[in-house]
């Protein structure tokens, strides 16, 4: 399996500037590039990437997208004087040209076709191309703000034509609508679309009908084409990590690319004047970590917009990060999609339901009044507050964003630790591991028996399972010390091994601790004091224990030839598990498990974006191939297989919509549709 990450990056790119005084362009400034990649070195992550040179396009690969009189004004340009060069530059809405434009915009789509070349031959697993001008506003025959020729469309064409790819996703988080894109593939059901963006019910530029949520594709490109619109400034973190619960990521895994390409613009994050969001940068960590899980890993991250320097260079290092494995940072701020961001969340899935199985039960009894409540909703505030009180209003609160990234910055970053993964195996049959982990010696018998007669005599009746706890609490305690990142164990009797762990995690100081209990569980450890948060996967329901916040049963049984669990982990699992924020997360599997390896090994990898990528995970000493797939996807050693999609049955699709309609209040990034009466 491939392995590595590619960077890419040529200070060429950063010749091409503005020669006239003109307040629209003049933040795409060239220091956008190099600051960017000093705070890459800064952090040590360039070492740690595999450099890939940069190169020129070649004009066949432009006229992929671009016709050839786009192509010939842009070389044009090259030997034009500045009045020349302001007088062609006034024919576009919001471009500038300069004697090196045609050149760097050269570099910036060959760098993204060496990318894609160093991923679809397994030179690298993934990688990112830091690059400007940048892109996606571009179209056939015409520049348009700041993009020249369209980097990440050529690339996903180039990538249908030598690879012979069938579906790509494009993800554009850029907090400006990329119609350039839209324009070049809607009507191409091979790619795969979806874009964010400030909207302001087309209020913000480039204020265009065709960028609001019902703009679903055209012809057999209905359905490929996903825009969903910010109506309000400052969304934050919990806004953009609903936007993928709720809607890329069932479509993404619906879709199940071959290649994702990201439209990387960072102006989505806080302080950036254009976007005037609230997002900080490490939720470009957790956005990155979730789009590697798809097409086995293979990721190319494209730079786009991104106008507030400190912002911007703390986002790249964040996505840069993750791309190598990095774990991933807490997420900060408060857990709850507000109500704007929750209402283009069901608009956009309305729009979506005839066109996506996920989708095929959604409730659209809605729709008839929503969008003219939306209407309704603007008339009511014509100047809209933004929901979030937005820190950060406009440029002279610069300085304020620099001290806060300053601060935020410093607690987010930890060192990596040596080892990812710990393992003991009391039998001796380390064989079992298909990937290189970390054994940590076992605890001693008389010391786990003065531990175990101690603290959890009432927990653990048997001898047999005194191996397995030493193992798992000498594992716990090197995770506690942040030594390794995460830990396999395996037990005779899972529930046992589970309460004691739980119980020795919040006696040595872990606030909020996840487990996820996937099988039968004799023992349910007490979940009143909200230490613990308990989703318990199991075939039947579970009589006696009441549901409470903090314990949560989901009957679940896996479909017999594929995996339809998505729609459980993605609608619902993830959702609770962020709503909690947990600084461990613990998941088991018991005898009589109700999931496959598939949807097992699914949990693994989502779950890893959550307590700075800190598992334990508990393994019934029979499963020996769930054993093999849990110490890849904690390892991280090959991008994960998550088994053939099956959309779920109405049944499934029901069951998760009565526990969401059940939990919401409690949890609230399980929000995807605005109750009636707003
Ligand atoms: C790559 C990118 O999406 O960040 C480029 C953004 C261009 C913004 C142009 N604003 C024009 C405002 C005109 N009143
Ligand atoms: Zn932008």
């Amino acid at each position: 399996m491939a392995s590595g990450t590619a960077l890419i990056y040529d200070e060429e790119m950063t010749t091409h500037k503005l020669l006239w005084s003109d307040p629209v362009c003049d933040i795409e400034v060239p220091e956008r590039l190099s600051s960017s990649y000093d705070q890459l070195k800064r952090y040590h992550l360039v070492e740690r990437c595999v450099h890939v040179p940069a190169r020129e396009a070649s004009q066949e690969e432009i006229l992929l997208v671009h016709s050839s009189e786009h192509l010939e004004v842009a070389k044009s340009t090259q030997t034009m004087n500045e009045e020349e060069l302001k007088k062609v530059s006034g024919n576009y809405d919001a471009f500038f040209f300069h004697p090196n434009t045609y050149c760097c915009a050269r570099l910036a789509v060959g760098a993204t076709l060496e990318l894609v070349d160093a991923v679809m031959s397994g030179k690298v697993r993934n990688g990112m191309a830091l690059v400007r001008p940048p892109g996606h506003h571009s179209q056939r025959n015409a520049a348009n703000g700041f993009c020249l020729f369209n980097n990440v469309a050529i690339a996903a064409e180039y990538a249908k034509l030598k690879y012979g790819l069938q579906r790509i996703l494009i993800v554009d988080w850029d907090v400006h609508h990329g119609q350039g894109t839209q324009y070049i593939f809607e009507e191409d059901p091979s790619v795969l679309y979806f874009s964010w963006h400030r909207y302001e019910h087309q209020e913000f530029w480039p204020s265009l009908k065709e960028s609001d949520y019902d703009a679903v594709g055209l012809g057999k490109g209905k359905g490929f084409n996903i825009n969903l619109p910010w109506n309000k400034v400052g969304m934050g973190n919990s806004d953009y990590l609903a936007a993928f619960f709720h809607v890329l990521l069932p479509m993404a895994f619906e879709f199940d690319p071959e290649l994702v390409i990201v439209s990387s613009g960072y102006d989505s994050g806080i302080g950036d004047p254009e976007g005037q969001m609230n997002a900080t940068p490490e939720v470009f960590a957790h956005l990155t970590h979730f789009v590697m899980q798809l097409a086995n890993g293979k990721l190319c991250v494209i730079l786009e917009g991104g106008y507030h320097l400190k912002s911007l260079s703390e986002s790249v290092c964040m996505t840069v990060r993750t791309l190598l494995g990095d774990p991933v940072p807490q997420i900060t701020g408060e857990m709850a999609p507000c109500l704007s961001a929750v209402e283009s969340i069901q608009n956009v899935r309305a729009a979506h339901k005839s066109y996506w199985k996920w989708l095929m039960y959604e409730d659209t009894s809605f729709l008839q009044n929503l969008s003219t409540k939306s209407l309704l909703l603007k008339k009511a505030n014509p100047n809209p507050s933004t929901e979030h009180e937005s820190k950060i209003t406009n440029n002279d609160e610069t300085v304020k964003v620099e001290r806060f990234l300053e601060l935020h910055m410093k607690n987010i970053l930890f060192p990596v630790p040596p080892i990812k993964t710990a393992t003991t195996d009391s039998r001796g049959s380390v064989h079992l591991l298909p990937v290189p982990v970390h054994f940590v010696k076992e605890i001693d018998k008389t010391e786990i028996k003065a531990l175990v007669s101690g603290f959890y005599a009432d927990i653990v009746k048997e001898d047999k399972n005194l191996l397995s706890l030493g193992s798992i609490l000498a594992i716990l305690d090197k995770i506690l010390k942040k030594e390794v990142c995460n830990g396999i164990a395996e037990s005779p009797t899972c529930s046992v091994s589970v309460a004691v762990a739980l119980r020795h995690s919040v006696r040595f100081g872990f606030q909020r601790v996840l487990c996820i209990f996937v099988g039968d569980m004799e023992i349910i450890p007490n979940t009143e004091d909200g230490k613990i948060l308990m989703i318990h996967i199991c075939e039947k329901e579970q009589s006696g224990k009441t549901r409470s916040k903090h314990y949560i049963s989901l009957n679940w049984k896996e479909d017999a030839e594929g995996n339809d669990f998505f729609p459980a982990v993605l609608g619902f699992i993830l959702p609770v598990a962020y709503s909690y924020q947990p600084n461990l997360t613990v998941i088991a599997v018991g005898p009589n498990r109700s999931l496959g390896i598939s949807g097992i090994s699914l949990l693994f990898s989502l779950l890893q974006g959550l307590a700075e990528s800190r598992i334990l995970a508990v393994i019934k000493d029979t499963e020996i191939n769930v054993m093999q797939s849990v110490a890849k996807a904690l390892v991280g050693a090959s991008a994960p297989q998550f088994g053939v999609y099956v959309p779920p049955t109405q049944e499934k699709v029901n069951k998760i919509k009565i526990l969401r309609d059940q939990f919401q209040q409690e949890w609230k990034m399980l929000q995807c549709s605005v109750k009636d009466g707003i």
